[in-house]
């Protein structure tokens, strides 16, 4: 794996291993990182056979982005931490492969570069206390063709990921600005940044608001909170414990999916990430009603191995792993998935089989 750029020697390597603890480590030994990957494990897909499985459609149109199976690249800052050309690589490899990018707000590549060779995209979203600094922002993201504000709500604090993540700003290319902050040369540097403490449902408003555009709120884990994201104009609701790097022992994100999608009830599409790993943790995560996933460390992994072509051999595999999947579910369009295709999770008292009711 490359590390940072302007390192060298015994440095260079106490540096990667840092990044490396920090990208794919958490808060609590990383326990809530490992419990989503075992969560999606231990929910028994329960496949269809005797189906005519030979018209396979996949394809998912969601807020201005088009996938060919439902799958995005999460939003992750500072891809130049694990590879020099950062988020510029990924966006490469994702685009040559059709998958779209959820670009991160700590990006260390400014939003308007890593447009230049993505396709369709998102914008992620960290409100400061401020509110007017992030207007310069919004104002470059609109301008570079996001379809879509992601709005991250499960960032009050810092999670504890390691002491590294309090150093992120020691890794500073030349002209001293840290690699997650690429996004607000207008901020000088060392302004808070950090999520607002008073986040509330009119900042979904605002930013609608401010943008025109769709906002789409990430950090979601409760029906309670499901349903003050929609009554607010959310446009969709990601599932997620923020990969297990928030709040140490929080649910796991296949465990909180199928209460928010009850709560949602189909007025808007329910997205879901953390431990999505696989082509069958795709389909378990649409059989329990997500309309679409997202995957952080694989493209990390990734992008580290092999900049853009590592990304972007990983998008090819992991797509033709979800139609394999689907496939082997005697569910070849996104249409026939339900949730009848998966039992209960291992180990929880096994009532009846969803369809057998
Ligand atoms: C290194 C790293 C940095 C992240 N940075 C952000 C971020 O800037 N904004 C955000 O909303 N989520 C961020 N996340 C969370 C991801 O968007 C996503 O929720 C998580 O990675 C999904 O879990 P997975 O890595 O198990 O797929 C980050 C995750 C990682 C691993
Ligand atoms: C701007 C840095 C925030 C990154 C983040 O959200 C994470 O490390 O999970």
């Amino acid at each position: 794996m490359t590390a940072a750029p302007g390192w060298a020697g015994a440095d260079q390597i106490a540096v990667r291993e840092a990044v490396e603890a920090y990208v794919h480590g958490g808060p609590g030994d990383g326990a809530t990182v490992r419990a989503n990957v075992a969560a999606w494990e231990s929910l028994p897909l329960r496949p269809r056979v005797l189906r005519d499985v030979t018209h396979v459609d996949t394809a998912i149109d969601l807020l201005g982005l088009r996938a060919p199976v439902p799958l995005l690249a999460a939003p992750w800052a500072g891809h130049q931490l694990v590879h020099p050309d950062g988020e510029v690589a990924s966006a490469k490899g994702l685009a040559s492969a059709g998958l779209p990018m959820v670009q991160s707000a700590g990006s260390s590549v400014p939003v308007a570069d890593v447009a230049a060779h993505s396709g369709p995209f998102w914008q992620q979203v960290y409100v400061p206390d401020d509110r007017t600094l992030i207007h310069g922002f919004l104002d470059r993201a609109v301008a570079a063709g996001a379809t879509a504000l992601v709005l991250t709500v499960d960032h009050p604090a810092v999670g504890n990921t390691l002491p590294f993540r309090a150093g992120l700003a020691r890794l500073a290319p030349s002209d001293g600005r840290p690699r997650v902050a690429a996004n607000f040369p207008d901020v000088a540097p060392g302004t808070p940044l950090g999520t607002a403490t008073d986040l509330g449902p009119r900042d979904v408003e605002r930013l609608a608001a401010r943008t025109g555009l769709p906002v789409v709120v990430k950090g979601v884990l409760r029906a309670d909170d499901a349903r003050t994201a929609v009554a607010a104009g959310a446009a969709a609701v990601v599932v997620s414990n923020h990969g297990g790097r928030q709040l140490a022992g929080s649910v796991t994100t296949a465990h909180a999916l199928p209460e928010v999608v009850d709560a949602v009830g189909g007025r808007v599409p329910v997205l879901v990430d953390g431990g999505i790993r696989r082509g069958e943790d795709v389909v378990r995560a649409l059989a329990l009603g997500a309309r679409a996933v997202l995957a952080g460390r694989p493209v990390a992994r990734a992008l580290a191995d092999g900049g853009a072509d590592g990304v972007e051999r990983w998008a090819r595999e992991t797509i033709e792993d979800v139609r394999r999947a689907l496939v082997l579910c005697g569910a070849p369009t996104l249409d026939s998935v339900g949730r009848d295709l998966v039992g209960d999770f291992l180990g929880s008292p096994v009532t009846a089989y969803p369809g057998e009711r």
